[in-house]
Parts: C-alpha cells; structure tokens; sequence
C-alpha cells in the first residue's frame, strides 16, 4: 500500500470507468467473481473498515477497497497539506505552511492566555512564505507551540492582534471578537463547512479523507485559498485527534463518549484552529459555534462555545504540559502515554513503531521525530516515467505553471513540487508522470537494479493496486526489453493498474494486466519470471502521513491478520521466480512482524534455497549514489537471523520518504 501514485489521481481514478486501454491485456486471471473480489465501492468510501489494502484483514482474502492506491492520487497521496489550489488530482489544495508567518494568533494576544544527501532538513526550508494563505496553517509540522508574531490570519479573522505577540499559557481576560455581529460568519463558513464534512465522511461512511475532499472542494467551489484552509484544518484536525481529545476530554466536563459524534467533530475541529494554526482565537471560536449552530442546533452551540473558550484559555504548549506531562515532573506519567497523547498516536502505534526502530537497529531516541514527520505534511513528489517522461521536462513544465519544483532527494526520476495541482502538468495529466513518494520509487527502482545472471525478460508485479510501482517498473523494462504481468485481486483496482501502466503500452502487448490470486501465481507458473515484485499489503504504518485518518483505523490484531497474507505471497513469489531470479518484498511498514520475521521465515524455511540480497546496496544502486542509514538492523539489531544488514528500510524522519522496506530475495535452487 505503498504507493500514492495510485489513488484518485488524474490518471488512475476509479471513476474513469476501468475502460480498457489499447496495448493492456486485461486478461481474465481467476477473476473476481472466484475471489471476492466485490463490488467497487464509491470513490472515497471505504470497503473493509479494518483493512485500507483492499484486502480482508483476518482471512487474508482480498476484497476491493473505495481507497485507490494506498495513498491517494497527486496531492492526495501527499496527505494532501503541500499542493495547493487542487483540482481532483490532487486531492485538493494542500495547506500552504508559511515559515515566515509564524505566530500571533491576533486576537489572543493580551489576553496572556492563551539527513541525509539532498534530503529535508528539521527546520525544512523547502517552502518559502508566499504570503497568499489564508489557511493559517501550522507554525510547525508537529503543531507545536508558535513563536513569533508575524502572522495574523489573514482575511480569516477580523484582523485583531495580527501581528500581536505570540500566546502565552495561562488564563486570562479574553475578547471574542471585535467585528460586528452583522460581519460574522454564521455558519462557520465554507472552508470549515468542507472540513466538517471530510470529517464527518470519515466518521460515518469510513471515507478517506484524501478521497472524499476532492469532490467537496469541488461541489463547495472554494477559491483556493479557502480550499487550502478546508484541507489544512480537515486533515490536521483527522491527525491530531489523539491530542485534542485529551484536551476536550478536560473541557467538556462528561466523558467524550456522551457528546454526539457529530459535535464532537466539530469541537476537533475547533481544537486544531485553537492549537495548531494562526487562526486567531476569536475567530476559532466564533466561526466553529456558528458552525455547530447551523450544523446541529442552539444548544450544542451553547455547550461548543463554553467548551472551546475553555480549550483558548491555554496555548497548547500548556495544554501538552497538562494533558502530556514530561516524565520527571510532578505529574510526569508513562513515556508511550505521553507521546500518544503529545503527538497524537495511538499508544499501540508508538509501542510499534519504537520496536521497529529497535528492530532495524535505529536509535529509540528518534521516536519522537518518527511521530513528528507522520504528523507533517508530505511533499507531493512525481515520477517521471523512464523512456516518456524527463525530471527536467517536470521541472521546466512546473515553472511554465509558475509552480516550484526540485530535483527529488533520492530517487533519479523524482521531481518534488513545493505546492499546486501536479494536474497542472501535461506530463501527470498524459500519464507520462505520476505523484509517487519517493520511496516507493526507489522500492521498484531496487528490483530493476537487483545484479542478475543470464535471462531478464519476464517481470511480475504481484500485489499490484493500484499501479504505482507497476508503472514505473512497466517503463523501465519496456525500455530493457522486459513486458511486465501485473496480478490484482481486486477487479476494481486492477482496472486502476490498467490506467497506471496505459501510457507505457499505447498499442504493444508490453503489460499484461490481470485479475487474479497472486498467492496462486507460484503454482501455477513455476520459475516463469525473472524478477517479481511483492508490495504486500500491510498496515501502512510506514505511511501515516499521507492518511490522516488511518492511524485511528488500525488496530493490532491487522497484524496477526495480514501475516499469512503477506507470506503467501511471498511464498508464490519465490515459486513463481526462476532460478536465479530475484523478487523484492516490500511493505510500507517498518513493523517487524510484516518485515523482518515474513524475510526471516521465507529464508529460513527454504533453507539454502534462497538467498538474500544487499538491499541497501541496490538502493544505493537505484538512486545512483549513497542512500545513507538504510541498511536494516545492525550486529545489535534484534531482527531475525539471516536479515540483518541485508534488508533496507526507509525513515519519514531521515529520509523525507514514507517507511518502505525493501528486502531482495534471489532463488539459488
Ligand atoms: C500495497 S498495495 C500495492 C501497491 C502497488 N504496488 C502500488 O505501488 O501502487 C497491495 C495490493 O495487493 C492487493 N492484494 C491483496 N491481496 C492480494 C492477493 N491475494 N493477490 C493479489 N493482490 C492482492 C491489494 O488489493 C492491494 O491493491
């Protein structure tokens, strides 16, 4: 689920109908009616609310999922926050995050209340303050406390105490708003009008959020600035629930569980503007009440401006001092607790990402920038497809749309985009480009660079959906001379695979598609192929980021549930291999169950059969120079024997990329 490229974007949305394209074989496989493989759920909604692969958690059996693509399309899959002014590519406007603007939140002030190579840095220079938001978005990718006080909220607010100083804790005097009554919004206005619908999509009909947006924005005609501050407050509001809820749960005076979901929703919402934008506090406030009174009634309203006034009283570093205090003070309370609550993770998520920073020999004192970048906005990176498309024909596409770009950090085909609709380019729009994290790039780039003796002609993508890296490997090959089979199990989502890889087959039989098992694939072609792919389904715990909801949506028990999913795959895939060959079992998760012990098992069960490969070294390889800090599990690291430091394992923190793992496997006998 690795791959953004696929979800809602220009090229790959479900909605185009799954029309064959000419030169894409759509074979029939053991299609869709043996397996299951469902109905297409509407764009947006979720088909399996314990699984977003598209696949049953517990039985393994796959079903389609309403999510394209583990990520959404361009923009989408970013998360959404960096691209701005979207059009349905890109799932909607990203929130335009201005360095330069940090600060004030206007009307509180007074009132004393209140890596690596070329990649990104903590203090992330990427995105120069263009002055143009209104989204007010926040000062920090984590959200944390603004300093400074140079911003007010633009034409958010009523403009009082822009440019005042920054919000200090504490409680005191406050005046709500200086405009007339006449001159306030009602009902909240549209852009939280959006956001309370993304989150109510989510809540109730298990929508994504990066598939549901687009089609809000749409209908809403937000400017875009109105639909950059729809998107930032939805999303930021879907990220940060953990620790908003811990600040209502003070607030409110009952438990959370008795206030009605929907106002619940919009108290989030309210929340968010108060502690991680430059939304003034009067403005929050106001606009949210009004929001809730149109949207659910006078006394909810009455209980939503008590409640909120309350949450203004405090900036949130007093709020996290509260609700997440430090270990070693007074009332310093349990390390997981605390991060779950200070970034917003459910504890069971922090727990697991710790054990995998620990099973991929990493420092467990980068934890909590491991929480921080899944609290950031991803950048929208592209893809340009080998033999159709150039990074330079991006960049220079990108500058005639007056958007910034720059080259990506790793990956030798990846253009990053500061902000804007990536469907602004006629490369994305021709299928020729597509938004794709870089790390999944270099994930399929790995495979194609695996050393390899003797035939190199047949490829196979086994977990296909929606086609992000089956695009990407389509082009490489075809310009190698190697057709690329494509196995979905999902019918709806293997016509997605069919639009992905269009533009590299327009007429030649280089890509078969087909709807099928790939745990059947093994026994059925014995040693067909001579590289094959598994991008297994799996939590995405690599990628929560890009999937503002999904970290709430997981649970544990997805784990026991994808484990005999992911070997049975991998075992087809080594079946499936000729000797000699090479398949790459990817996830975007660095958990070591999904990691690590399915590698492990696979080599050890085979034993002397199949081997592993350096895995770093082919990223290495893939990237064109040194992606350092990849190399999984050193000498200490706990990972299973035979694994450690063959394994490659990228980091949102240390490598701006989702957390892809990459493992080589080539069969010796
Ligand atoms: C992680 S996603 C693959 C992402 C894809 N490689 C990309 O880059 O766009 C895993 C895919 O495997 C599919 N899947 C699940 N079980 C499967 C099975 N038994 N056979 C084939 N595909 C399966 C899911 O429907 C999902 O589309």
């Amino acid at each position: 689920m690795s791959d953004e490229g696929a979800g809602d974007g220009p090229q790959d949305r479900g909605d185009r109908g799954g029309q064959r394209r000419p030169g894409v074989r759509g074979g029939a496989g053991r299609g869709p009616g043996r397996h299951g493989a469902g109905r297409p759920p509407a764009a947006g909604r979720r088909a399996d609310p314990a699984d977003g692969d598209g696949h049953r958690g517990a039985s393994g059996r796959p079903r389609s999922s309403g999510r394209p693509g583990a990520d959404g399309g361009p923009g989408a899959a970013s998360g959404g926050p960096r691209s701005s002014g979207g059009s349905g590519a890109s799932g909607g406007p990203g929130h335009a995050r201005r360095p330069g603007a940090e600060g004030g939140r206007g009307g509180a002030a007074g009132r004393g209340s209140g890596a690596p190579r070329r990649g990104p840095s903590s203090t992330d220079p990427r995105r120069p303050d263009r002055g143009a938001d209104r989204a007010a978005p926040p000062a920090r990718p984590d959200g944390s406390s603004r300093t400074g006080s140079t911003g007010g909220a633009g034409s958010e607010g009523t403009g009082a105490g822009a440019g005042a100083p920054a919000p200090r804790s504490g409680p005191a005097r406050q005046r709500w708003s200086t405009a007339k009554p006449s001159q306030r919004s009602r009902g909240g206005g549209p852009a939280r009008e959006v956001a309370l619908d993304v989150l109510t999509a989510v809540r109730e009909d298990d929508a994504y959020a990066n598939l549901v947006l687009p089609g809000l924005l749409r209908r809403a005609r937000l400017d875009a600035r109105d639909a950059a501050l729809a998107t930032e407050l939805a999303y930021g509001t879907l990220r940060g629930r953990g620790l908003y809820d811990a600040v209502l749960a003070t607030c409110s005076g009952r438990p959370l569980a008795q206030v009605d979901p929907p106002l619940l929703d919009a108290l989030r919402l309210g929340v968010h503007q108060l502690l991680a934008t430059r939304v003034p506090a009067h403005a929050a406030v106001s606009q949210t009440v009004g929001l809730v009174r149109t949207r659910i009634g006078a006394g909810p309203g009455g209980f939503a401006n008590a409640v909120l006034r309350r949450v203004a009283e405090r900036d949130r570093d007093a709020w996290l001092a509260e609700v997440a205090p430090e270990e070693g003070g007074p009332d310093g309370g349990d390390t997981t607790e605390r991060l779950a609550v200070a970034h917003s993770h459910p504890a069971w998520v922090v727990r697991a990402l710790r054990e995998a920073l620990v099973a991929h020999g990493r420092d467990v004192g980068e934890l909590e920038a491991l929480l921080r970048a899944d609290n950031a906005a991803p950048e929208v990176v592209l893809a340009a497809r080998p033999g159709l498309a150039t990074p330079d024909e991006l960049v220079a596409q990108a500058r005639d749309v007056v958007l910034r770009s720059t080259p990506g950090a790793w990956s030798p085909v990846a253009v990053r985009l500061d902000e804007g609709d990536p469907g602004a380019l006629p490369a994305v729009r021709e299928g020729r480009a597509r938004v794709q994290d870089e790390g999944s790039q270099l994930a399929a780039l790995a495979l194609a660079a695996a050393p390899l003796e003797g035939r190199d002609e047949r490829w196979l993508d086994l977990a296909a959906g929606p086609g992000g890296k089956a695009a990407l490997l389509a082009a490489v090959g075809a310009g190698r001379g190697a057709s690329l089979v494509a196995v979905e199990v999902s019918e709806h989502r293997a016509r997605l695979v069919e639009q992905a890889v269009a533009a590299v087959a327009p007429g030649g039989t280089a890509v078969e598609v087909r709807t099928a098992d790939g745990r059947e694939v093994g026994d059925d072609e014995p040693g067909a192929y001579d590289r094959v792919l598994v991008d297994a389904p799996c939590t995405g715990l690599g990628a929560l980021r890009r999937r503002p909801e999904a970290r709430w949506r997981r649970q544990p028990s997805d784990l026991a549930g994808l484990g005999p999913l992911q070997r049975g795959l991998l075992d087809s895939a080594l079946a499936a291999v000729r000797v000699g060959g090479v398949v790459a079992y990817v996830t975007c998760s660095p958990h070591p169950a999904e990691t690590l012990a399915v590698v492990g098992d696979a080599v050890r069960r085979r034993c002397g059969t199949v081997e592993l490969l350096d895995a770093p070294a082919a990223l290495d390889a893939a990237a064109g120079s040194p992606v350092p800090g990849t190399a999984s599990g050193g000498p200490d690291a706990t990972g299973p024997e035979g694994t450690r430091g063959r394994t490659a394992q990228l980091w949102p923190h240390a490598h701006g990329t989702d957390a892809m793992f990459v493992a080589l496997l080539r069969r010796v006998s």
